[in-house]
């Protein structure tokens, strides 16, 4: 494998309140992948893109940026990357256009208004160049914060919560709009609270708890190794709760009655499934039909989220 576009070693983050942010993160981003980082509301997300992007200074721990020190060799760094922040940051009173062209003069990059054009008509904000800032939807405003943080060409874009807020039909126009740019080659990291969007667009999935990277891996293998089945029988007649002689099964009651569901955990010796098909049988519980489900990421992401909780 090529060398990662994005190396974090030990990367460590205490604010000046004491709160320990981040405990010591490792992370390599490959070149052109889109990487979802999840996490619970505090978890650090915002912190870790911020000390990549230099805006927040780090306790300790390194940072390469396609072989650039982000400390050392920052101005290097950082023209490599654009963010897109939480915060929509714009002057109302500015014009798309400005705004965007403006931003790129502040990576030191050549005028050049024909590329300028280029990342407006792809966002299709061509026909709104002219107008203010303030006359823009909010969907329109995250567009322009896209534009800015594509003007200088970056190749690695940070998202931070790049949907958050916006309603469905946007949500998606941002989906495809990030794939676009992934098509071209840019890398992009984004960090959601929506598990949706991280199944929908992510090729790698971290997941950030309390300072710490709990998880990473391709989607589908995360969802795999971590991931339990669930075993869904339909019965022939509903039933009112559970009998006595299932209860080793830790079963659940779905559909009004008229599902038993069984999780089990695919990399056990032992599932459970044959006794409990044995057991049925012999209290005359007859079903019709059996089906086995993934767990989604949704329910992984539950469950490190739980462990918090008991933590
Ligand atoms: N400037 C700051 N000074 C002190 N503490 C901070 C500062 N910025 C963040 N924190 C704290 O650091 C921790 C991590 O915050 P961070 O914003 O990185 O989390 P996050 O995962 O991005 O959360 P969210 O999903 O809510 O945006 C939180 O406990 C937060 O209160």
């Amino acid at each position: 494998m090529s060398d990662p576009i994005i190396r974090i070693e030990g990367l460590k983050k205490s604010y000046a309140g004491g709160v320990e942010a981040l405990k010591g993160v490792d992370l390599d981003i490959e070149k052109g992948e889109i990487l979802a980082l999840l996490g619970p509301n505090g978890a650090g997300k915002t912190t870790l893109i911020s000390i990549v992007c230099g805006i927040v200074t780090p306790t300790s721990g390194k940072i390469l940026v396609d072989g650039h020190d982000n400390q050392g060799d920052f101005r290097a760094a950082r023209s490599m990357i654009g963010l897109v922040p939480q915060e929509l940051t714009t002057d109302a009173f500015e014009s798309v256009w400005a705004t965007v062209s403006f931003s790129r003069g502040l990576f030191g990059k050549p005028r050049d208004d024909r590329k300028i054009e280029d990342i407006l008509r792809r966002l299709t904000l061509w026909d709104k160049r002219k107008a203010k800032m303030m006359e823009l939807s909010g969907g329109m405003k995250r567009r322009v914060m896209i534009a800015k943080a594509l003007s200088h060409e970056p190749e690695i874009l940070f998202l931070d919560e790049p949907t958050a807020g916006v309603d469905v039909e946007l949500r998606r126009d941002m989906w495809e709009l990030v794939r676009k740019l992934r098509a071209d080659g840019t890398t992009i990291i984004l960090t959601t609270h929506y598990i949706e969007e991280a199944e929908e667009m992510a090729d790698r999935v971290g997941v950030i708890r309390k300072g710490e990277l709990v998880a990473l891996g391709e989607k589908k293998a995360l969802m795999a190794q971590m991931g339990q089945r669930t075993l869904k029988i339909t019965l022939d007649d509903a039933i009112a709760e559970i009998p006595a002689g299932l209860a080793e099964w830790g079963l659940a009651l779905e559909d009004d009655g008229h599902a038993l569901c069984y999780r089990f955990d695919t990399h056990a010796e032992h599932t459970g499934i044959p006794g409990l098909m044995r057991r049925l049988d012999e209290l005359h519980i007859c079903y019709k039909d059996l089906a086995t489900h993934q767990s989604s990421l949704e329910d992984i992401f539950v469950s490190l989220v739980h462990e918090e909780r008991a933590a």
